[in-house]
């Protein structure tokens, strides 16, 4: 916790008119941005070396958290910040210096003549600044993502530092800003600024919103397609059977033969390659899926038979009768019978199950073409949170279900989501995890942060930071009020944000009712087929138990009681609804 923060302005123009300081008030809006709680003292003091340290020393020693300069370190006989504060300090930081002259010297060669220090006395991190305002603005975004880690690891605050390094993990840097202000909790709204919207409305925005998601396609390995929708239709390019197949085990014989006792010329079984042409009075023992030998037109299965003649060794069957007069084409697969050459196979808009799959590998076909799905993220909110993963619980902590159960029923629909981590409830982390992952996909499912505290931040940031447009922030539903759905253009693509209320009930149902839907939708899918009224038991979340109610065109509400059911009355008809997505 970042209690108190100095800006010293070292400038003996500025010491004499103070309207003259304008990096010194910019360095103090800063620090008020990122630590909306801290003290921000600020001074203005003469480039005078014994002065500037005797102020430096006086703020360490009095436990300010950070100490920020601007002036003085350039190489003017005056300019004396950069000694002042090698002398305070007891261990100096070089990198910071060095970010910071590695950035400045992108955007100009004046860079090579500032000579800022950074470094720590005690549990104190000062660090100098040049004198410009642009400079500042410059140089403060270099070391914004480090500076409140550095006070952590100072104050050796071990759960900031340890989130931090989580929030790290997943490349959360704090290089962004926030627009939203948490600093004036008093005036926050005490009433949802955000209209209820009912399902059915929350529904056609989805659909509408993302119907123009623009389609694109993948081609994928057969095996891989499992629920996908095609994109290009498949055409069968040789015919099903690819010859005229036996559908019995039997004899292959002509049927103008009639009845009676055949000569067994020849055996085929399945795979064998057809032989030389019957004659007529001969047949060919044949197994079931074997060729058809030519001047054979049916086959008689072998129950419709009787052996006459076998060798004595009883290896080899000479004679058969035929007891029942064949048909032509009896138990015969003609030529692509199943599968004629030229049939189209699967066609645009299928939605590819096992059956398919299989005809798409017996034609030939190792790849598809498919609707490409959108790219999800998964990103959890919540200063509480921690990985499941780490065995020891923090103080006040608990372990992140959000992501792990709605990766899971992501997947159960056929969506991959890439993890975005945990992000903490600040804006500027806010703005940074939200930015990598609308870098990283094209939907971003979040979860925590979309209801009334203070630091329910995830709504006003969309809205601030991101400029994005709110199809809706409340849903007339329970579990899910809070509920929100956004979208945003972010490096010149649309993106669309799913923000999921933190309670894991919630963030469930709604993903199924409403994230789910958007995603089938914007894949190529039909919405869920339209919901049946009913009950969602808590005994058995998957079974709906009937309610003599008929339908009705009213928001999701709780109807009367089942009446021959011994499930209690749970939750709303559009959490059953869920059921069918
Ligand atoms: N004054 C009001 N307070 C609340 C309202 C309201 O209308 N007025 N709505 C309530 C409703 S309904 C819900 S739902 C929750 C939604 O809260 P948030 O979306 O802001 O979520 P959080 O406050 O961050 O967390 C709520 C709850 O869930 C736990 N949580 C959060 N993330 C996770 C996670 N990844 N894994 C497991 N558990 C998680 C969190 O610890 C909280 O207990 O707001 C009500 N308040
Ligand atoms: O609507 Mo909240 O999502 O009740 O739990
Ligand atoms: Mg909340």
């Amino acid at each position: 916790m970042v209690k108190a923060v100095a800006i010293i302005t070292v400038s003996d123009t500025c010491y004499k008119d103070h309207s003259k300081d304008t990096s010194g008030p910019k360095l103090a809006e800063f620090a008020r941005e990122m630590f909306p709680e801290a003290n921000i003292h600020t001074l203005i003091i003469p480039d005078e070396k014994e002065l500037i340290e005797r102020e430096l020393r006086d703020y360490c020693d009095s436990n300010t958290d950070l100490v920020l300069t601007t002036g003085g370190t350039g190489l003017a006989y005056r300019d004396v910040t950069p000694e002042a504060t090698k002398a305070v300090i007891q261990k100096e930081v070089p990198a910071i210096s060095i970010a910071i002259a590695t950035e400045s010297l992108k955007k100009t060669p004046m860079a090579m003549l500032s000579r800022s220090v950074a470094g720590v006395r005690d549990k104190t991190l000062i660090i100098n600044f040049p004198g410009s305002k642009k400079a500042v603005i410059e140089c403060f975004e270099v070391v914004r993502p480090v500076i409140s880690h550095a006070i952590s690891l100072l104050q050796n605050d071990t759960q900031e530092v340890r989130s931090i390094h989580d929030s790290l993990q997943f490349g959360h840097t704090c290089t962004h800003h926030s627009n939203v202000d948490i600093s004036k909790v008093a005036l926050r709204p005490r009433v949802s600024p955000y209209p209820m919207v009912e399902m059915s409305e929350a529904w056609r925005i989805i659909d509408e919103v993302m119907g123009k998601w623009p389609e694109h396609f993948e081609i994928v390995p057969l095996d891989q397609c499992l629920g996908r929708v095609v994109a290009q239709p498949l055409t069968a390019m040789e015919p099903m059977p690819p010859f005229n197949a036996s559908v019995k085990d039997g004899y292959a014989c002509m049927s103008l033969d009639g009845a009676g006792v055949r000569r067994v010329r020849t055996s085929l079984m399945a795979g064998d390659p057809p032989t030389t042409p019957l004659m007529p009075g001969e047949c060919a023992r044949i197994n079931t899926g074997a060729p058809l030998p030519a001047g054979a037109d049916c086959v008689v299965q072998v129950e419709d038979t009787k052996l006459v003649s076998a060798s004595d060794d009883g290896k080899v069957e000479l004679e058969v009768e035929i007891l029942v007069a064949p048909k032509k084409h009896q138990d015969v697969r003609l030529i692509g019978s199943d599968i004629p050459m030229g049939t189209v196979l699967v066609k645009k808009g299928d939605i590819l199950d096992a059956p398919q799959m299989g005809m798409i590998a017996g034609a030939g076909f190792q790849n598809v073409t498919i609707r490409g799905n959108p790219k999800v993220a998964i990103l959890s909110t919540g200063n509480e949170l921690q990985e499941p993963s780490e065995k020891k619980l923090r103080p006040a902590h608990i372990r992140d279900s959000n992501k792990t159960m709605l990766k899971i029923l992501l997947r159960e629909h056929g969506f991959e989501t890439i993890d975005c981590g945990i992000v903490r409830d600040s804006p500027e982390q806010l703005v940074a995890a939200i930015s990598e992952a609308l870098r990283r996909a094209d939907v971003l499912v979040c979860t925590g942060g979309v209801s009334m505290g203070e630091r329910d931040l995830l709504k006003p940031v969309l809205l601030k930071d991101f400029g994005a447009t709110l199809h809706f922030g409340r849903l007339q539903m329970k579990p899910g009020k809070p509920t929100t759905f956004a979208t945003c253009l972010y490096e010149g693509k649309t993106k669309y944000i799913f923000g999921l209320p933190g309670n894991p009930v919630s963030a469930y149902v709604c993903c199924l009712l409403v994230v789910v839907r958007a995603l089938r939708v914007c894949g190529g899918r039909a919405a869920p087929r339209r919901r049946r009224r009913g009950r969602a038991c808590a005994c058995a979340p998957a079974r709906r138990c009937r309610s003599t109610r008929g339908p009705s065109t009213r928001a999701p509400r709780c109807a009367s009681p089942p009446p021959a059911t011994t499930c209690p009355p749970r939750t709303s008809s559009a959490a059953s609804a869920a059921a069918d997505c």
